[in-house]
């Protein structure tokens, strides 16, 4: 497994070892102690979840608040997502910016998205499935919403084609007006 610290070094992108042989391919999707050796971070994930998208379709940006904040280890097990992580603690000296990665079943990247970020990604491809757990459980009241293509954080999405949202996400709120996080 190894780890790489992006741009916002609290967002890390990891890769698993990939073991091949004439069958196919193992590798180990999580790994506790390797989590904790690669990232320095104790944390307990409470809840998986799983989500098919078609082409196109751009789910985010998500974040639940305090006294519920989720971190998210994301992976795609079929086809390929352009995932985003927003900066949203406010007196972070990454307040507002953004840092995406391209995941995919085929280069087996994860990305490990902190508490006090909001998170999204575009499908890139049909049926793209993604598998990712969190470190509380879902939590509808201290759930949010930042509009996707909000000018203030200016996420460059791969795809100049209007994304699918849900009636939700269109109403997503820009970063000035949203509740954020308070950076202790
Ligand atoms: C997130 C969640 C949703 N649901 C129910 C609520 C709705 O009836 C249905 C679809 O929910 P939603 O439209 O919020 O699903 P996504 O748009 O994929 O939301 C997720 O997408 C972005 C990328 C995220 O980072 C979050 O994990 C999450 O907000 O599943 C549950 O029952 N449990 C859950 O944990």
């Amino acid at each position: 497994m190894k780890a790489t610290r992006l741009a916002i070094p609290d967002v890390i992108r990891l890769e698993p070892r990939v073991l091949g042989d004439d069958r196919g391919v193992f590798f180990e999707s999580f790994n506790q102690r390797l989590f904790r050796e690669l990232t320095g971070l104790d944390r307990q994930f409470v809840q998986d979840n799983h989500s098919v998208s078609a082409r196109g379709v751009l789910r985010g940006l998500h974040y639940q608040l305090p006294p519920n904040p989720q971190g998210k280890l994301v992976r795609v097990a079929r086809g390929e997502i352009f995932d985003v992580a927003v900066d949203i603690r406010r007196g972070s000296p990454t307040f507002g910016r953004w840092v995406g990665e391209t995941l995919s079943a085929e280069n087996h990247a994860q990305l490990w998205v902190p508490e006090g970020f909001a998170h999204g990604f575009l499908a890139l491809t049909e049926g793209a499935e993604v598998l990712y757990k969190t470190t509380d459980f879902y939590a509808p009241a201290s759930e949010r919403c930042i509009i996707w293509d909000d000018p203030e954080i200016g996420i460059v999405w791969p795809s100049s084609a209007t994304p699918r949202l849900s009636p939700k996400d269109a109403l997503g709120r820009r970063l000035a007006e949203a509740d954020v996080f308070e950076l202790a």
